[in-house]
């Protein structure tokens, strides 16, 4: 799509669906060759620690699959388990050794933490050139200042899967819903970088319908199922889900819903599924972003 395209209230196109899963797929099989390059070319083997605290059943689903996914890339896994009345101080101080640790690359703290931890505090002592979710505010700064770094994975994910459907950003008009720190600001960012125009939205936004049907790229992540109605929706804009959360039907059974009504978008030019969509992005982009960090570590000796 690009800036000069118009759109028809008529438009007769099926919306196409983006597959997340394909495109996680193609990211980890590159880097897996990246990974094995680096370990053949210098000895490096990319080492992404992963630290767990406390028995949320998400978080536990997607510890696993970044531990099974990091030794499928052909790269290493560290797993830390702490229980969940752990003191911040032994957080930090687990941290602090990963940071100094010249074997370790990446360092992800799995969010969300238990109540009694300053997530933004246990974060923030993450070494920047480890911080492969992108999280720190060196990383944070880079991104806002377009000047590179490591940039959080799931807004990468979401440009990853614009990329297949959008060639020329320049004057777009983007709607991302949701200001958080983790996904609303950084992909703002990132569309800002690819000179879209953008508008973020938030809860106290007025008129958001009416916003939604200006935009050609919609970025839902407010964690509001269906919340994106198909006349929101102008005929040809693309549409990327990032909710996920989980319905349990009148027959009991669970479903996962995103913040879009997938069902009305058929008018739309693409959009991206829930189930299948943007989840498995994150974690193809974390293990990118693995390498990323192993190669300039790697680079400066
Ligand atoms: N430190 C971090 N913590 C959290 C992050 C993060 O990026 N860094 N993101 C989320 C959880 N998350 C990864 O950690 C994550 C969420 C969803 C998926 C995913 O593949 N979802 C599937 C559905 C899976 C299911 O059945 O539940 C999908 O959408 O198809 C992967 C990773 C919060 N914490």
């Amino acid at each position: 799509m690009t800036a000069a395209q118009s759109f028809s209230a008529t438009d007769p196109r099926v919306a196409r669906t983006i597959d997340g899963r394909a495109l996680a797929r193609t990211i980890g099989v590159e880097t897996a060759r990246q990974a094995a390059e680096l370990h053949a070319r210098t000895g490096v083997l990319p080492t992404l620690a992963v630290v767990l605290v406390g028995e949320d059943p998400a978080s536990q689903v997607y510890v696993r699959r970044k531990v099974k996914e990091t030794k499928a890339a052909g790269m290493r896994s560290i797993e830390h388990r702490l229980d969940a009345s752990i003191a911040e101080g032994e957080l930090l101080a687990l941290i602090a050794s990963l940071n100094a640790d010249p074997a370790v690359h990446g360092i992800l703290v799995q969010l969300p933490l238990p109540r009694q931890i300053d997530a933004t505090r246990v974060l923030d002592a993450i070494d920047p050139a480890k911080d492969v979710d992108g999280f720190h505010p060196v990383n944070v700064g880079r991104l806002s200042t377009g000047i590179g770094g490591l940039v959080p994975c799931t807004p990468l994910g979401c440009m990853r899967l614009l990329d297949t459907v959008v060639e020329d950003y320049r004057g777009l008009n983007a709607v991302v819903i949701g200001k958080s720190n983790i996904v609303g600001k950084p992909v703002a960012m990132l569309l800002l970088e690819r000179e879209c125009t953008v508008t973020v939205t938030h809860i106290a936004t007025k008129g958001l319908a009416r916003i939604v049907r200006t935009a050609d790229i919609v970025v839902a992540a407010a964690g509001s199922p269906r919340l994106v109605r198909g006349d929101w929706v102008k005929p040809g804009a693309i549409v990327i889900d990032v909710g996920i959360t989980r319905v349990t039907d009148e027959d009991g059974k669970e479903r996962l819903v995103g913040d879009c009504a997938f069902d009305e978008l058929g008018h739309a030019g693409a959009v991206t599924p829930v189930p299948g969509g943007v989840g498995p992005m994150t974690i193809a982009c974390l293990l990118a972003n693995t390498v990323q960090a192993a190669r300039r570590a790697a680079a400066l000796g």
